[in-house]
């Protein structure tokens, strides 16, 4: 029978494709232990809590209770205010606060007459029930008389008596009209006035914006860029948690506008003075610009606090929104094919400061020194002083590039040396062409007074790479380092001493310094400091000084990479403003292809420059072989004469030397000098005695 049958569903035995499947066994998981009911609720809860939603709606929520709460408050005050001397007091404290007496003294004036009129008032009112009783009575008898009066000519003219009452009867008809509509609307009036009430004290409290910032609308939170009034300048002093300050604004309340001076636009941002109230210094406020920054809704480096002449008083100058971002045209050198420039009478235009005046720089004179972070425009800030200088064909230039990517190839031809690389045999040239230009000087300072020299500027950039350079010379003096037999070193700080009066001036560009690439003698040495973006206040001290960075100098806040070519400068040859410490400068960019372009015009100016790319070393002298033969017979010579004798000798080798070199040379001979009859004095025997053991290993040497 079961043939017969056709099954309508697959046969699962039958079908081939399901062979019989392998025996599985599952092995259920051992049971999870239960999550107690507590620890899921506590998940649940911080979950919703963290939700967005939930925020938005707990914002929501407290931000418009607030409003009202607040609004309530602004009305109890503004209530409070009209009916007592409470303003006239607040206004008087706030003058006091400010240190403003004149002010004060007119405000208890207006206090007191406020209080003579309130008093008088109250007097006036002490008669009033009576008099009001006495109108009330005088008014309705009036009123009466009159409308039966019109009553009585009414009945008259239509010799009807019972008209007299008519125009009586007209005016209760009407007061019970009046009596009834306000019976019907009082109901309802009572039950909404709470509610307008709320509504009328929500809108005072959104109006002023009366809720914690946090709860505040998204727009108004993130207001970047927010226009600066005076009631966000005291707001952002209010809350930059100085407390006495705090306490002298909010005893000021609305008053407290009054510590500032009128916002001024200033370039690309505005300008404000405050006035401090006392008890608090400039300088707690300088000190926090940061939060000060945030609370006007700007970044950090968009708002700069000076300290102006007036006492107690901040300037603050906050940048329009993003305009710090925006580029500055280009330079004049670039766009006046007509340029000239006079080293000693014309200002460089070097750029714009923050207010958009333009930023010139007097390099007359004046020892410089640039450093700041690496790729942030320092080679290209030195060199557009550099470009500008060769426009007064009188300024020689010598220069050594210690990078030597070709950023001052453009000086060949211009330049007298132009030294470029990074080695450390370029780092001996650089030693050579300073020591060239301190032998320069000191020639210069022999010549008789008054003597005009032409200005020979040194410029070593990358100087960072001579100070580290390890190796020595053949007397063992090391070229690099900060000690006092470093030749580099001692070669700039002469020239940081005493070149400026002979017009031997050194540039020196350094990145990143700290105390073994820039000694402090050498970076105190300039006239003009400048710095780009740096990484520490620690580094700001070393590129300008303390004294700078104490007034607000802050080239570490500057923002690496953002802000190329913005360089704070401390020096006496640019404009800074009454009170400040340094000035911001944005500089004007000039391409590597344009400084070609520029250099070539420059280099039509001048006659034609022969540019030396290595420094010329003359024939080795030996010198303690010169200095036995300079003794002669004399048992002893005075050191000065022993100088003297060997200038004589050679003037390119000696002509510089001094005291201290001829004590390096015979130190550890036997044969240093010393004191004979109170003058020094050197011993003949003992330097041919030194001569001869010295042998010939020993040997050391100097260039001619
Ligand atoms: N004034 C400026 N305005 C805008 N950008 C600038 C300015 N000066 C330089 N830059 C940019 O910064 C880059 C680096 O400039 P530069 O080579 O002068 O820096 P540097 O600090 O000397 O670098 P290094 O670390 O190699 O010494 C330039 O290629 C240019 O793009």
């Amino acid at each position: 029978m079961s043939e017969n049958v056709v099954h309508l569903h697959k046969n699962k035995s039958t079908d081939p494709d399901q062979a019989p499947a392998a025996a599985l066994t599952v092995v259920a998981d051992a049971p999870a232990k239960p999550v107690p009911l507590w620890v899921r609720s506590g998940h649940a809860i911080r979950r919703i809590a963290a939700d967005e939603r939930t925020k938005t709606a707990g914002r929501l929520t407290v931000r418009h209770s607030m409003y009202v709460v607040n609004g309530g408050r602004i009305m109890g005050r503004r209530a409070w205010d009209g009916r007592t001397a409470a303003r006239y007091e607040r206004m008087l404290r706030a003058a006091e606060a400010a240190g403003n007496y004149e002010v004060a003294a007119e405000w208890e004036e207006r206090g007191q007459a406020y209080r003579a009129a309130r008093h008088k008032r109250r007097m006036d009112l002490l008669e009033a029930p009576v008099d009001m009783a006495r109108s009330a009575v005088a008014g309705v008898g009036i009123g009466m008389g009159g409308l039966i009066g019109l009553g009585v000519v009414l009945a008259a003219a239509n010799k009807d008596g019972s008209l007299i009452l008519t125009p009586l009867m007209a005016v209760v008809e009407f007061l019970a009209l009046l009596i009834t509509i306000v019976q019907v609307v009082w109901g309802p009036l009572v039950t909404l006035s709470p509610l307008l009430g709320l509504l009328a004290l929500w809108e005072v409290g959104r109006r002023a914006q009366a809720a914690p910032y946090w709860a505040l609308p998204d727009n108004v939170r993130n207001g970047e860029g927010e226009p600066i009034t005076p009631s966000i300048v005291i707001k952002a002093l209010r809350d930059l948690g100085v407390a006495p300050l705090r306490n002298a604004i909010k005893d000021m309340g609305d008053a407290g506008a009054g510590m500032l001076g009128p916002i001024r636009i200033a370039g690309c941002g505005v300008e404000v003075d405050v006035t401090l109230p006392s008890g608090v210094s400039t300088d707690e406020v300088q000190r926090r610009r940061r939060k000060l920054a945030e609370n006007l809704t700007r970044h950090e480096h968009e708002v700069f606090i000076s300290i102006p002449p007036a006492a107690r008083t901040v300037r603050l100058w906050v940048a329009d929104s993003g305009a710090l971002d925006e580029p500055i045209g280009p330079s004049p050198l670039v766009t006046d094919e007509s340029f000239t420039f006079d080293y000693a009478k014309r200002k460089v235009p070097w750029g714009q400061d923050l207010r958009g005046d333009a930023a010139g720089l007097s390099l007359y004179q004046r020892h410089l020194l640039i450093t700041g972070l690496s790729n942030q425009g320092k080679t290209a800030a030195l060199r557009a002083l550099a470009l500008t200088a060769a426009f007064d064909r009188r300024v020689e230039f010598r220069i050594a590039d210690l990078k030597g990517a070709g950023d001052w190839a453009m000086f060949d031809g211009l330049a007298t040396v132009l030294i470029q690389g990074p080695t450390d045999d370029h780092v001996i040239e650089a030693t050579e062409m300073v020591e060239g230009l301190v032998a320069e000087m000191e020639r210069r300072l022999q010549a008789p007074p008054g003597t005009k020299f032409n200005p020979l500027v040194g410029i070593v950039d990358e100087e960072q790479v001579a100070f580290m350079c390890p190796i020595k010379d053949e007397d063992k003096r090391p070229y690099g380092g900060s000690k006092a037999v470093s030749r580099f070193f001692m070669a700039v700080r002469k020239i940081n001493n005493q070149g400026r009066a002979v017009d031997v001036l050194m540039w020196q560009g350094t990145q990143d310094p700290t105390d073994q690439n820039l000694p402090k003698l050498v970076r105190e040495g300039a006239h003009t400091r400048a710095s780009l973006a740096l990484g520490t206040e620690s580094q700001s001290r070393m590129a300008l000084g303390d004294k700078a960075v104490d007034g607000g100098a802050s080239p570490h806040l500057l923002r690496p990479g953002l802000d190329k070519g913005t360089l704070v400068i401390s020096s006496d040859g640019i404009e800074i403003p009454q009170g400040q410490s340094s000035i911001t400068v944005r500089t004007h960019y000039i391409s590597t292809e344009d400084a070609t372009e520029i250099a070539e015009r420059a280099k039509a100016l001048r006659d034609g420059v022969t540019t030396l790319r290595v420094v010329e070393r003359g024939e080795r002298r030996d010198p303690l072989a010169d200095i036995a033969s300079v003794l002669g017979d004399a048992k002893r010579v005075l050191t000065q004469d022993v100088l003297n004798r060997l200038s004589r000798v050679s003037e390119d080798a000696y002509g510089g030397w001094t005291f201290a070199d001829l004590t390096r040379v015979l130190d550890g001979t036997g044969a240093e000098p010393y004191k004979s009859h109170g003058r020094m004095v050197i011993d003949r025997e003992r330097v041919s005695r030194a001569l001869t053991n010295r042998g010939d290993d020993g040997s050391a040497s100097v260039s001619e």
